[in-house]
């Protein structure tokens, strides 16, 4: 049994650290990671280069003196967007890709696209100038399921909005169904289409969500689906192929946003991801695929070399204690409980 992985330093290509008390909860939480795609949906949005470079300023106040983190920064794209803006802050290095949410589709996105034309400009300077977008990618149409809000707004969005904007690069953020693996396999050609998948979407299926009680800490957006999803999720995590990487989409919210009669979408996996990810890959027989997953695919369809320096992953013979919530200011955090017991820990530096 292998007892020890050394893996060139991991980064995280999808990233909620808020804002405030919450940021500087979570954000020690995420400081092992090399580089971090930060998500803009904060409460307003960071729309514009200089809210992003404040907003980065307050991510690097709020991280240890010794993090290896570095974060990138998004915009959130809405139908008022400066492509003039977003082309500048890319080329200054502020930021590295562009957030597409569909307005409605998830937490903090009422700023977001709802007449995907009044955003046709700036998608068309972003392929001009090699900007990524990355994608919520879920239709809002009510009528549609929410099981199947994916698998609908790749045939009515996100191949028709990709035909109609030749060299756009994007990533199908959080990706939950065989449809969406199978779409960026037949689209990745050329770094034309990258995804993220994340920790908590390779362990549940929608039964943890649902099955012997409601489980509010399971549910995220986009809900997980059913177990052949699942799996199929597994096996492109594990495939070592080129456009799927991880980006945990930890999505800390207070537990008394999360347990209400209306509760908010998102798990908080930022403490115990790496240990998740290395039992995960294990279970397998994977192990020898986590390093493309974790920290060479995304560097690589970002056009950023891997990160220079290695973490080492080592397994104890007893399972691994990590704390069940955080606090941030007077709330408390639950975080993600894989229903499994861990044990690979990451080795103090
Ligand atoms: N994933 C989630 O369930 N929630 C995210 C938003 C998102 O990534 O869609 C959040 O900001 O809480
Ligand atoms: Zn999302
Ligand atoms: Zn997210």
């Amino acid at each position: 049994m292998t007892r020890s992985l050394t893996l060139r330093r991991p980064d995280d290509w999808h990233l909620h650290l808020r804002d405030g008390e919450m940021l500087a909860a979570v954000a020690p939480h995420s400081a092992g990671f090399g580089r971090a795609i930060i998500m803009p949906n904060l409460v307003p949005p960071v729309v514009t280069g200089e809210q992003a470079r404040a907003y980065r300023d307050r991510i690097l106040s709020a991280l240890p003196a010794d993090a290896a983190l570095k974060p990138l920064m998004t915009l959130y794209l809405t139908e008022t967007t400066d492509p003039a803006d977003v082309v500048a802050a890319h080329s200054d290095g502020l930021i590295a890709a562009v957030k597409l949410y569909p307005a409605g589709a998830t937490t903090n996105s009422a700023s977001g696209v709802t007449n995907f034309d009044r955003v046709r400009p700036v998608l068309e300077a972003m392929a001009e100038a090699g900007v990524p977008l990355c994608v919520h990618g879920e239709v809002t149409d009510p009528a549609v399921d929410i099981f199947d809000r994916e698998a609908v707004f790749i045939d009515r969005v996100l191949d028709p909005l990709r035909r109609a904007t030749p060299g756009l690069r994007v990533v199908m953020e959080h990706v939950t169904t065989a449809d969406g693996v199978d779409y960026v396999s037949a689209n990745a050609a050329g770094g034309a289409m990258g995804a993220t998948i994340t920790t908590h979407h390779l362990v549940i299926n929608r039964n943890a969500i649902l099955a012997g009680g409601i489980r509010p800490h399971y549910y995220c957006l986009p809900v997980a689906k059913r177990e052949t999803h699942r799996l199929a999720l597994r096996e492109a995590a594990m495939s070592g192929q080129g456009p799927f990487f991880l980006g945990t989409d930890s999505a800390p919210h207070s537990d008394r946003a999360k347990l209400q009669p209306c509760g908010c979408a998102g798990c908080f996996t930022a403490p115990n991801t790496l240990a998740i990810l290395a039992q995960v890959f294990e279970e397998d027989g994977k192990l020898d695929k986590l390093e493309a997953f974790a920290s060479l695919n995304g560097p690589a369809f970002y056009g950023m070399a891997p990160n220079p320096d290695t973490i080492r992953l080592t397994r104890q013979d007893g399972a691994v204690a990590y704390p069940s919530e955080i606090s941030a200011g007077d709330e408390t955090v639950t975080v993600f409980d894989p229903g499994f017991p861990l044990f690979w820990q990451t080795e103090p530096a």
